[in-house]
């Protein structure tokens, strides 16, 4: 297929790349002249606005956005007018499926078709394949079939399930119509959710190993950290790199993000180079929004969003206000 992909960053580029690799013709924007320029190196056309862009492309044109959230709308804003009736545009970003529920009827209007994608796989993509969750309406999402399948993993990139042999479809080969206008970010939205809490997990079971030397004469600690009188029940020095790495082979808890956390650990086992200041992008939010709206109990997600705000220093002012209380009523000074 003839696609045009908009925003060259991590995602787009590589995708584009892997598009091409799969026998599409890709014709590439960005707002930056040196992405547009890396891609044309690797055989894409590339183009120096939204006019041109339009008019390299097949009709009806498919349009694919690979930008930041909060640019989107902007970006269909400027691009609108350079489309006619029957063209797609797809967003394959991690947008909030509410503003796609919007879009796709505001799009609509000018008879232009709105497709949203949810993609996981990050920066490995290229090589791996782009797992891809999608909303729209069936005909438009039937069209684009060829660009998700090339996007998508190998068949081999997951064993089958037992018992499903009856019944393989997309989803075994790395990508499902969800259903329509916004189900695709509302997968992905819940998949991120679940991705915060699988993180906080790992995370914090590390934190209680490598704590676990507490108890040992050699190690430094105040008081406060002394295990309740059973310094010898932490006498433990655990090569977290080791244990990582263990866990990567037969265990309950096998998983891409541990085995990322096994690589992490072997290159610096103290992860020096991170302060620890954990973002988020918004969709961990958009998923427990969700949840309350279904009255829908989500401790574990909302523990990890949370997690990742104390992270930023959020909860330094509450604490504040702890140790303001505990000095009032009892005239307990803070531990420096
Ligand atoms: O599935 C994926 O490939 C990731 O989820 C990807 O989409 C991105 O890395 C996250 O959106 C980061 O999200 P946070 O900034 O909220 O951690």
């Amino acid at each position: 297929m003839h696609i045009g992909m908009v925003g060259l960053g991590r995602m787009g580029a590589n995708m584009v790349r892997r598009l091409m690799r799969g026998g599409h013709q890709a014709v590439a924007f960005d707002r930056s002249p040196d992405a547009v320029a890396a891609l044309v190196k690797d055989g894409a056309d590339g183009a120096i606005s939204f006019a041109d862009l339009a008019r390299q492309l097949d009709t009806p044109r498919v349009v694919w956005l690979m930008v930041p959230a909060g640019v989107v709308d902007a970006t269909i804003a400027d691009l609108l007018p350079h489309l006619s009736p029957n063209d797609t545009i797809v967003d394959g970003g991690n947008s909030y499926y509410v503003d796609d529920i919007r879009r796709a009827k505001e799009l609509a209007a000018a008879g232009v078709h709105y497709v949203d994608v949810g993609v996981s796989g990050g920066v490995f993509g290229l090589e791996r394949g782009y797992c891809q969750m999608i909303g729209g309406e069936s005909d438009i999402v039937a069209h684009l079939e060829p660009i998700f399948a090339t996007l998508a993993p190998p068949t081999e990139a997951a064993a089958p399930t037992p018992g499903r042999a009856h019944r393989v479809g997309t989803a075994d080969r790395g990508y499902l119509h969800c259903g329509n206008v916004g189900a695709g970010h509302f997968v992905k939205m819940v998949h991120n959710g679940i991705e915060y809490g699988m993180m906080a997990a790992y995370a914090e079971g590390l934190g209680i190993l490598r704590h676990a030397n507490i108890g040992r004469a050699d190690q430094e600690h105040d008081a406060e950290t002394t295990p309740l009188g059973n310094p010898q029940h932490y006498q433990y020095d655990f090569a977290l790199d080791e244990i990582t790495e263990l866990w990567r082979r037969g265990s309950v808890i096998t998983s891409w993000l541990l085995d990322l956390t096994a690589e992490a650990l072997l290159q610096s086992p103290d992860l020096s180079a991170y302060a620890g200041r954990v973002s988020d992008s918004g969709e961990g939010r958009w998923t427990i929004k969700a949840a309350i709206d279904e009255a829908v109990p989500v401790p574990v997600l909302t523990a990890a969003l949370f997690s990742r705000f104390a992270s930023r220093g959020e909860a330094d002012y509450s604490n504040r206000v702890l140790s303001a209380m505990r000095a009032g009523f009892g005239g307990h000074s803070e531990k420096k």
